[in-house]
């Protein structure tokens, strides 16, 4: 350390700009060697940094493009903003799971969250009081425990969106089909594209939000708001007329809405917790079954390998059942092996840190947004042998040495936040994969060609496909018609 004599010394033997200069070095050095280590990425630039290089746009490939070069963490920072993204299991669990004391909050989305309203709802409430409470609710109706009195509305093989609706709301299949399952898949399409982050330049920049309400983008959130508002609402206030008119089928927001004495703060609870599962569920149960359907098109082969297994356990004279699943080993590892070959969330739901923190001797500043790259870890897994990760192997989950990391362990999420729905959904994609397999066979129509190509939004299932679905036969053919109307009398 120079004392001040000696720097006045120094001052008059240098002329006065050079000695500037060599403080100003000092103070550079001093400011570099001190600065917070941030993970690797892309070249910054001044200001802006290198926070639009994070294009989330070609979903997952312009991230995984950016791993080749930075490894397993890539950081972006800039306009105020920070993106960690995590390209490895190991990492994912560490942070998420591991430390989930502060990394369970979600990002801010200005236009989906704010301009929309979707910030009320479970998967992008900030981490606290009003999360918890809400997550009690969807436990009410989703634990492992819960989920098993709906075995027999599954065994109908109805679709998710049916079944989310009748078992919150009470409401008959039919019903749900023409007043709310339309309206919740348009809604679905604008919060699908809106929860991508850095969807709209606004989500990085939000006094964007300012602008008048003719911008496109200021249009598009009030839309979304207006429709969503309806999409929670109507089914709910569905549930209250028939409660004040004396009966109310049973259901998770009746029996709530009847059991308890509901403070009227908890009704907001329960109306955006029983409105979130739609939501969270529907779609991505529905891209699951797409994704099988595309695979099993592709590769007749392991079709063939799964119909035997079927015609060997449940036989031609019925429908497979929930109890069958155990014994049929081919068809969950072929439920295993879709989730691997193409996530339906391939870059998870991104979350946020609370406090400013070290990891893997990095410095991650409070606040930085967390992109689990799904997609890559499991791509990765096998890059050795890129044929055998592009390729559709069921086997590799046959395995008795379990040298294949089970889907279930990450599909689902991480740590405090991880998809309540997990249990439900894992039943309903088993009960309708099974049922497909059972009934019909997937071809490629050969005058058309099929190249697997999937949607790059939050929840990313199969683009438009053309493929040929016949009955296995014309007793399973009769078999199925008997087994629709039998269900259609019974509800
Ligand atoms: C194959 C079907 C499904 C998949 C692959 C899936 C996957 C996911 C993933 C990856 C997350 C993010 C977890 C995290 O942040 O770590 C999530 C959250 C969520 N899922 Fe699912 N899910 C499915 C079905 C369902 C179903 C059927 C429901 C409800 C009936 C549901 C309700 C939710 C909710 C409410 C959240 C937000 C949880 C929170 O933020 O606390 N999901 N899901």
């Amino acid at each position: 350390m120079l004392k001040l004599d000696e720097l006045s010394f120094i001052r008059h033997q240098l002329n006065i700009p050079v000695f500037a200069v060599i403080i100003a070095v000092i103070i550079l050095t001093k400011h570099l060697l001190h600065r917070p280590k941030y993970p690797p990425g892309p070249p910054r630039w001044p200001f802006i940094g290198n926070i639009l290089h994070l294009s989330l746009k070609g979903g997952w490939k312009p991230l995984t493009a950016f791993r080749e070069t930075y490894g397993d963490l890539i950081f972006f920072n800039g306009l105020g903003s920070t993106v960690l993204v995590l390209n490895s299991l190991d990492a994912i669990n560490d942070l998420l799971d591991k430390r989930a004391n502060i990394s369970s909050d979600r990002p801010i989305f200005t236009v989906a969250g704010e301009l929309m309203g979707l910030n009320q709802s479970m998967g992008l409430i900030p981490y606290g009081e009003e999360w918890r409470e809400q997550r009690k609710v969807a436990h009410m109706a989703l634990s492992l425990a819960a989920v098993k009195k709906y075995h027999r509305l599954l065994e109908l093989r109805l679709t998710m969106g049916t079944i989310i609706i009748a078992t919150t709301y009470g409401i008959s299949t039919e019903s749900a089909q023409d007043e709310y399952i339309a309206l919740a898949e348009e809604t679905m399409k604008l919060v699908g594209k809106a929860t991508v982050p850095g969807a709209y330049l606004c989500d990085l920049m939000p006094v964007l939000k300012h602008l008048p309400g003719w911008v496109p983008f200021r249009r598009e959130a009030e839309l979304g708001r207006i429709m969503m508002e309806s999409c929670v609402n109507k089914p709910f206030q569905q549930v209250q007329s028939e409660i004040s008119q004396g009966y109310a089928p049973p259901s998770l927001v009746g029996d709530i809405l009847t059991s308890n004495e509901i403070a009227p703060r908890h009704l907001n609870t329960v109306k955006w917790a029983a409105g979130s599962l739609y939501g969270a569920g529907a779609e991505s149960t529905y891209a699951t079954v797409l994704t099988f359907i595309m695979a099993m098109a592709l590769n007749p082969e392991k079709q063939r390998l799964a119909h035997a297994e079927m015609d060997r356990v449940v036989g031609l004279e019925r429908l497979p059942r929930m109890q069958d699943r155990e014994n049929l080993p081919y068809v969950s590892a072929i439920i295993k092996e879709t989730a691997r070959w193409h996530p339906v969330v391939p870059l998870g739901i991104a979350r946020r840190t609370s406090v400013d923190d070290f990891f893997r001797g990095f410095y991650i500043p409070k606040g930085t947004i967390i992109i689990p790259n799904l997609w890559y870890c499991l791509f990765n897994t096998w890059s050795n042998f890129p044929h055998l990760t592009k390729a559709f192997i069921p086997e590799r989950f046959l395995d008795t040495d379990h040298s294949h990391i089970d889907p279930a362990s990450w599909n689902f999420g991480f740590g405090r936040r991880v998809c309540p729905g997990k249990a439900l959904a894992e039943n309903s994609v088993y009960i309708l994969v099974a049922s497909l397999l059972w009934t019909f066979t997937f071809a490629v129509d050969e005058s058309e060609g099929l190249v697997p190509q999937f949607t790059e939004n939050l929840v990313s299932y199969p683009k438009p496909f053309k493929c040929i679905i016949s009955p296995r036969s014309a007793s399973h053919r009769t078999l199925v018609q008997d087994a629709v109307s039998n269900a259609k009398q019974s509800q």
